[in-house]
């Protein structure tokens, strides 16, 4: 990465990670990242994508290394190994360029427990290089309302829930226009109300073009959220990808809807398809065939097709099969470092 475009103005890509061709320009990657602490390994042989514009979920169960991942994104922890690039600007050394158009809530953002949520905004407000000083009072108020903190602005941080210390956490990335935002477990603590906020400020933000990273353990959270995924097991990434894809390259069944399910099933059974019986038709599992011969078999044996549908498996199928094949996987390296820390 040169850092050639360091002079671009506000507003434009900082850096460019990719942008010949038809490869998607990427808002940040990492290479082979890894991250050991003592005898743990937290993140190892990380090769995360985010593409410019998406919602990108890091999901994985606790401990799968989603915050230290996010932790040395920011730059805020040192890889052991491993590169990470931010809007085209190698990190660490192009942090001063990269991070003022990235907005960031992590544990433990560092508010001060005597000053309110608004002072403490403010404050913050005052580090942010792209905020003039004139902006700052409208910016802090802006980031309030959008979060549903207005109404306790005034109180200390101190006497703040957990969510409204999280709803304060993202109104501090939230304080400017962002080209990237990257946010650990921003549901942490909210109530269904606050959960629904928090969807709609990443809508919001996905409108209006800038990238998000949201790490979840909560499966629910990820689908309804993000375009795209990153699911982490153990500290490597198990699977990653657009999450239509991730979803559809899981589902191995295909459901047929007709009226004329015996006539369906011995057909298939006479081609050798394994097949049963299922809610208006027949469900054919795609392990030795494919969709084009279960329905080439059943129009030539005349069985009437009114539809037929790749069964989609939900994102926990997914992340279930992923993280048991994941465990597998690991076992011996696993076994290898708790032998070693006993
Ligand atoms: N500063 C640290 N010192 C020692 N070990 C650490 C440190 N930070 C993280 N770890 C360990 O690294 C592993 C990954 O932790 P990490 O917090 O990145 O996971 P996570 O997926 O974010 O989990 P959670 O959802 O619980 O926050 C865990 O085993 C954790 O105990």
């Amino acid at each position: 990465m040169t850092g050639s475009d360091v002079s671009a103005p506000a507003g434009e890509r900082v850096g460019s990670a990719r942008g010949a061709g038809s490869t998607p320009v990427l808002a940040a990657r990492t290479r082979g990242l890894r991250k050991v602490y003592g005898r743990t390994v937290a993140v190892d042989r990380v090769d995360l994508e985010v593409p410019e514009g998406a919602v990108l979920g890091m999901l994985g169960p606790n401990g799968s290394g989603k915050t230290t991942t996010i932790r040395m994104l920011l730059g805020l922890v040192r890889p052991t190994e491993g590169e990470v690039e931010l809007l085209g600007e190698d990190m660490p050394d192009g942090a001063a360029r990269a991070l003022p158009h990235v907005g960031a809530l992590v544990e433990g953002p560092g508010f001060h427990p005597f000053l309110s949520g608004r002072e403490n905004l403010v404050r913050a407000a005052a580090f942010e290089p792209l905020l003039e000083t004139r902006a700052i009072r409208r910016a802090v108020e802006d980031a309030l309302e959008r979060v549903g903190l207005a109404g306790a602005a005034h109180r200390r941080y101190r006497g703040y829930s957990l969510g409204m210390k999280q709803r304060l956490g993202l109104a501090g990335a939230l304080l400017v226009p962002r080209k990237l935002v990257v946010l650990d477990e921003p549901t942490n603590g909210l109530d269904p109300a606050g959960t629904r906020e928090v969807r709609k400020v990443i809508a919001d933000l996905h409108g209006s073009g800038s990238t998000v990273v949201v790490s979840s353990h909560l499966l629910s959270e990820i689908e309804a959220t993000c375009t795209h995924a990153a699911v982490l097991h153990r500290g490597t990434v198990v699977a990653q990808g657009e999450l239509a894809d991730l979803l559809q390259s899981e589902s191995n069944a295909l459901l047929v809807s007709t009226p004329e399910v015996d006539e369906a099933l011995n057909a298939l059974r006479a081609a050798r398809i394994s097949a049963r019986q299922w809610t208006g038709g027949v469900r054919v599992e795609l392990i030795s065939t494919t969709a084009p011969e279960v329905l080439r078999t059943l129009v030539q044996a005349g069985v009437p097709v009114h539809e037929a549908l790749r069964q989609r498996t939900g994102l926990e199928d997914l992340f279930a099969r992923l993280t048991e094949a994941g465990d597998a996987e690991h076992m011996s390296a696993v076994d290898t470092i708790e032998e070693g820390s006993r």
